[in-house]
């Protein structure tokens, strides 16, 4: 008899397909405790679970007695929680890499749109405010050969600095916890301690994972050691940064403006304060959103969850020590 799974996110039909060669499925919307209530016996059989976003956490754990393995189509991985799974055995697997190069892109069209003032303009075009030769008011500030700083030297990092150096001559400063070698010889980065980085760097780029020692890393001390005329770019997790010292800062003038993918509350409340600041681009979150990415996340996520009931945890297993 086949695996049963569930499967929380939807799928291209043929990556389903693969899914259901493997196992008996069982589609959900969301993992809402009513959602779990509903289909109680097949989270109580369950033995895999497929999807992403959603928290999954001690409380869901307790309905799936049988589960052995989790599959996130997503690298980031904050919404679990690690230890709970670690304390039951259970695999939790990832899609690193196949979306690392696109969330660069998205990094520097982050960089870009808030230098160049690209959504702002491009509105005013739209509303019929260009009637004459433009003037300063319309003018942005350089990127090419500004210092980058970059706040988590992982996959992303690595991709952003190569953007940065090759196309744009960008200088590079980087804080992680350990040093890149490859980054210091492939883009002659430098790695430096946060309060250097800060206070050096034109542009802030934060590209690290959520994690206890990452919460609200970035607050007002830390604003207020940036260059006023730096932008600040986060492509990590929202809760890295205090969002409302950010909001502060970009309405005292302590930073020239801000790039956000991800914010602390997902999506972002239309009546937040962000939303009123010229000087913000506000993205609902698409640093790995294309067409091309996501399919490859999702068929990452379906082989992962093959690979982890099947014993394979050689790649993409975040916890592969609790394999037995
Ligand atoms: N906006 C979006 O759509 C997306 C956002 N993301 C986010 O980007 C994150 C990074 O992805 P990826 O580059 O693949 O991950 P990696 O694991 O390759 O890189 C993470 C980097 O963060 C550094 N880091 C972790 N903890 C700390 C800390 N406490 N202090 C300083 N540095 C730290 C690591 O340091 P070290 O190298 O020294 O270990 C590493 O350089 C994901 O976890 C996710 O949250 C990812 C994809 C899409
Ligand atoms: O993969 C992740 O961690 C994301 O944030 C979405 O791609």
């Amino acid at each position: 008899m086949k695996p049963s799974i569930i499967l929380y996110k939807a799928l291209p039909d043929d990556l389903l397909q693969r899914l259901e060669t493997h196992f008996t499925v069982t589609r959900v919307a969301n993992l809402k405790p009513e959602t779990v209530a509903q289909h109680a016996d097949a989270f109580a059989s369950a033995q895999g679970l497929l999807g992403s976003s959603e928290k999954v956490d001690s409380e869901l754990l307790e309905k799936m007695p049988q589960l052995r393995a989790t599959s996130t189509i997503s690298v980031g991985y904050d919404n679990f929680d690690v230890d709970a799974l670690n304390a039951r055995k259970i695999l939790l697997m990832h899609t690193p890499t196949v979306l690392t190069e696109t969330v660069a892109d998205t990094i520097m069209a982050l960089v870009l749109s808030s230098a160049r003032r690209v959504v702002e303009v491009a509105e005013r075009v739209k509303v019929g405010e260009w009637t004459s030769g433009i003037g300063p008011d319309w003018f942005g500030i350089d990127v090419h050969h500004k210092t980058l700083g970059i706040i988590g030297m992982g996959r992303i990092g690595l991709a952003l600095a190569q953007r940065a150096h090759f196309g744009f001559g960008m200088p590079i400063l980087y804080n992680a916890r350990r040093h890149h070698t490859e980054a210091e010889e492939r883009f002659q980065a430098r790695y430096c301690d946060l309060e250097t980085l800060l206070k050096e760097s034109d542009f802030v780029c934060l590209v690290l994972p959520l994690t206890d020692e990452t919460h609200h890393l970035i607050g007002k001390a830390q604003f207020e050691m940036m260059k006023k005329s730096a932008i600040f770019i986060n492509a990590g997790r929202g809760p890295v940064v205090d969002e409302a010292a950010l909001i502060d800062a970009l309405k005292n003038g302590e930073i020239h403006a801000a790039g956000l993918d991800v914010f602390e509350q997902e999506p972002l409340p239309v009546d937040s304060p962000l939303l009123s600041l010229p000087n913000v681009v506000a993205l609902p979150h698409i640093g790995s959103a294309t067409h091309e990415t996501r399919y490859n996340m999702a068929e990452c996520a379906v082989d992962n969850l093959i690979d982890a009931l099947n014993g394979k945890v050689e790649k993409n297993c975040v916890n592969p020590q609790v394999a037995s």
